[in-house]
């Protein structure tokens, strides 16, 4: 397909090339509720794409010493859980993020050779089919857009069950989660001129080389981030308002792509832990709009970044599928041709879905005009960087998704950059690890879209309830950012009665409206201490209403006392003189509760 025709099919707004996916909001959704039955089918009934091997406790991270970001220890635990000694300890974040379930330590190249039919070491469970889950080891690829799992590592890792071990929250927060992302946003900061190659994160070879300099040396950058950041809280509440990355406009395709799919991830892996929340008080998981409100609702470019990875997965996965069939290179069990054969339909299934709309990102754009064809290096090395940086994640579950997802995201690149370059006829073949996360990772979003559009509701229910409790000018004076009161109140969410759309995995419902949130306010995110703060400045308020009116009364108080003994002198000499007497005028009154 031409470049032009491409251009005018994406031709949605006079800034097309700015919205860079050529889809609606509501045409992903519709798109969403057709393929996600097929891919939870996919993802969730089928050993192979179940399972997923990684390297998950024997890889150091190579940029700095993580050692106080671990989540595992208890440092961490009560930097982000005040009072965690008082907390059962499976709700600790330390618990929350363990792994869970059996484990099985991929095979050495010798079992391989010897025992190809029976060749995993460990047990993973009585309904595993082993052949299903084993991968043979393959010669790592150029065009890799993720490091290879076994890079620095001596052990090729363990396979781990996905379903046992869910994304959701976990509790890690604090410096080392916050350090993470910022590295992963200083990623982006393609500055050929003033950052010379070989500085280039992505030129990183070893371990605890030159990277940590190199950090330091885009730091700058990160000054930058924040003020977008700013910019960004400025945004009116609008959150479907086709204001894609405003900020990013001024880019080049290229590294608006990259900027996006950091974010796109980062506001799926929130979305995930707004939508399984761990209730501490009444140990529920579930939905906490709070959360939502403060990571997502408030930042509609984020929600936009995750729409726009769902489109840029779905155009991968739906590239992919005539290479899924052709090939037959790609067996999904060996061993066993019946599950081979069910576990191919399913997959087959979800890329034909998932190529039901065409035209949902064109690919053939990126790295072509401009500083695009030298740039592509420089992106896929960038994006190894954030892959190895999942390494840096301090708590078990959160590295697990941070590193399938970010395979699934190099998985989707290959495929769009990769898969048709003319220059090398033969495409590359995809390993097990990279099929599992890319239709893993196009499961997160495709749930992601699911509870945000649950979310939506949840606000607008909330919005639509309170102009029937509260007079409406005084409703907009004391609402910040117009977000309902109901909406923002930190510890004391309802959520109401969920709609259910779908036979959503995720969904936790709550059998009744329950309060949510667990964290302490000296951690709290800025979005839920500016509650705590209005409560404060409400607190604060009464008291001096109350200082107030005592001062008032001391001041009153001698002229009261005048008025009394005045009256009753008068009240004496009218009965000593033998005039009726007037009646009393003061009296005392025992002030009522609303007074008190
Ligand atoms: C790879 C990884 C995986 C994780 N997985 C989990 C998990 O499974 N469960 C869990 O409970 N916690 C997980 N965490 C932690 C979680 O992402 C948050 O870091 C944590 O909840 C603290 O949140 P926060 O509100 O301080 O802001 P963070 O989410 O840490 O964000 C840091 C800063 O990045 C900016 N930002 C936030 N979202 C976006 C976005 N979408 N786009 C652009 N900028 C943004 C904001 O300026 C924000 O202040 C993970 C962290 C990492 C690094």
């Amino acid at each position: 397909q031409s470049q032009d025709a491409s251009q005018d099919a994406c031709a949605i707004s006079p800034k097309a090339i700015v919205s860079d996916a050529c889809a609606s909001y509501s045409t992903l959704e519709r798109l969403n509720r057709n393929v996600k039955p097929a891919l939870d089918e996919l993802t969730q009934t089928t050993d192979f794409f179940s399972h997923y091997r990684l390297n998950l406790f024997n890889k150091r991270c190579p940029f700095w010493n993580d050692e106080n970001g671990m989540c595992g220890n208890i440092a961490c635990a009560v930097e982000t859980l005040d009072n965690e000694a008082d907390i059962p300890e499976v709700w600790r974040a330390s618990e929350l993020g363990k792994l869970e379930g059996p484990r099985a330590k991929h095979p050495g190249k010798g079992v391989q050779k010897e025992r190809p039919e029976r060749p995993l070491q460990g047990k993973l469970g009585a309904d595993v089919g082993e052949s299903c889950v084993v991968e043979y080891d393959d010669e790592c690829d150029d065009r890799d857009y993720c490091v290879p799992e076994d890079e620095s590592a001596s052990s090729k890792g363990d396979y781990v069950s996905l379903l046992r071990n869910p994304e959701r929250f976990t509790g890690y927060a604090g410096d080392g989660a916050k350090g993470v992302w910022d590295a992963v946003y200083r990623e982006n900061c393609f500055q050929k001129s003033s950052f010379p190659e070989s500085a280039a994160l992505g030129k990183i070879t070893t371990p605890k080389g030159p990277a940590a300099m190199d950090f330091k040396a885009v730091i700058d950058a990160a000054g930058r981030q924040q003020a977008l950041e700013e910019q960004r809280q400025h945004n009116p509440l609008t959150p479907f308002v086709a204001k894609t990355g405003l900020e990013h406009e001024d880019e080049c395709l290229e590294k608006r792509v990259f900027y996006r799919v950091m974010s796109g991830m980062h506001a799926s892996i929130s979305t995930h832990l707004c939508w399984d929340f761990l209730n501490q008080t009444t140990g529920q998981w579930q939905p906490n709009v709070n959360c939502y409100i403060g990571r997502l609702h408030k930042y509609p470019e984020r929600i936009s970044n995750l729409y726009f990875n769902y489109a840029l997965l779905t155009r991968a996965i739906a590239k992919l599928g005539p290479y899924l069939s052709r090939h037959d290179a790609y067996t999904f069990c060996t061993g066993d041709r019946g599950q081979d054969a069910a576990t191919r339909a399913k997959v087959l299934a979800v890329t034909e879905k998932a190529s039901s709309v065409p035209q949902i990102f064109d690919e053939s754009l990126m790295f072509k005009n401009g500083e695009g064809p030298s740039l592509k290096e420089d992106f896929r090395n960038r994006f190894r960087n954030v892959s190895r940086l999942m390494d840096c994640v301090g708590c078990d579950k959160c590295r697990l998704w941070g590193k399938l997802q970010t395979a699934g995201y190099g998985t989707a690149l290959k495929v769009l950059f990769e898969f048709d370059n003319n220059d090398e006829p033969q495409p590359p073949l995809l390993k097990r690890t990279e099929l599992v996360a890319l239709f893993n990772t196009y499961a997160r979003l495709s749930s992601s879209l699911t509870a945000i559009q649950k979310f939506r509701t949840m606000v607008e229910e909330a919005e639509a309830a309170v102009p029937d409790q509260l007079d409406q000018g005084r409703k907009e004076a004391e609402k910040p950012n117009h977000i309902p009161d109901r909406a923002k109140k930190p510890r004391h969410v309802i959520v109401s009665t969920i709609v259910s759309t779908s036979t959503e995995p995720l969904t936790p419902a709550p059998s009744e409206p329950v309060e949510g949130d667990i964290v302490d306010d000296h951690d709290l995110p800025e979005y839920e201490n500016n509650t705590f703060r209005s409560a404060f400045d409400e607190e604060i308020g009464k008291v001096m209403t109350a200082l107030g009116q005592v001062w008032d009364s001391w001041v009153a108080f001698p002229r009261i006392c005048w008025y009394i003994i005045s009256t009753e002198l008068v009240r004496l000499w009218q009965f000593y003189i033998g005039l009726p007497v007037s009646p009393r005028t003061w009296g005392f009154v025992r002030p009522d509760a609303d007074e008190l």
